[in-house]
């Protein structure tokens, strides 16, 4: 069976380096979404999301879309399935939202994975070391979005995977178990 890891948790808590980490070890694809928000540094068009205009993004078909932090995100079902064509494993980062929409629709197919960390303060020294604009930062950290991420929806609490990401080390031997135990 087709199977999809899905990466949620507050901003800062290392989603995406998680999700790079799964391609670069296991060769897990990563599943591209879409977002009005602009590009950062190092951030190209195609590779770490597809970049829209407000128009743009209107235009497309989604299989689940929010608005985070003022911006709108969407996930479509070809995006999905391009990335299972190149593997049977492959991962998505979306809020819990998202997650909770995945798992509705897609049921045993999901894995769903939260990422934690202890100390929330370390959240927004993160954010500022990944070169993000001071005042962006506050904003992100203080949105309803971040701050209702850092818990996992009562939806899926039963089979969801808590990852608490303080020590990367610590962190990259739990994801070897678990990709292993598979
Ligand atoms: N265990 C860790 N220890 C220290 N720094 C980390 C750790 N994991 C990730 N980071 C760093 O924290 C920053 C944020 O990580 P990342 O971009 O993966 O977070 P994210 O959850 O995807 O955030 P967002 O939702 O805002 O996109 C990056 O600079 C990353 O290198
Ligand atoms: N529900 C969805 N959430 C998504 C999607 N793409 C990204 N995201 C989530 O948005 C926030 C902010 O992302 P950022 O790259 O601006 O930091 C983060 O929690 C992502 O997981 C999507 O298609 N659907």
């Amino acid at each position: 069976m087709k199977k999809l890891i899905i990466l949620c948790g507050a901003s800062g808590t290392g989603k995406t380096t998680i999700q790079n980490y799964l391609l670069k070890q296991y060769g897990i694809p990563r599943v591209l979404t879409h977002t009005t928000r602009a590009k950062r540094k190092e951030e190209k068009d195609g590779v770490d999301y597809y970049f829209e205009t407000p128009a743009s993004f209107a235009q497309k078909h989604y299989f689940e879309s929010v608005t985070y932090d003022g911006k709108q995100y969407g996930s479509s079902r070809e995006g999905l399935e391009r990335a299972w064509q190149k593997n049977a494993i492959v991962s998505l980062v979306v809020d819990t939202a998202g997650a909770v929409e995945y798992v509705k629709r897609l049921g045993k197919q999901v894995n769903v994975w939260h990422i934690e960390v202890s100390d929330k303060e370390t959240l927004k020294d993160r954010l500022l070391a990944r070169g993000d604009d001071a005042q962006a930062v506050k904003q992100r950290i203080n949105s309803f979005e971040s701050q209702r991420d850092l818990q996992i929806p009562a939806e899926i609490q039963n089979n969801t995977q808590v990852i608490v990401n303080d020590c990367w080390e610590k962190t990259t031997q739990l994801i070897d178990q678990l990709i292993q135990k598979r």
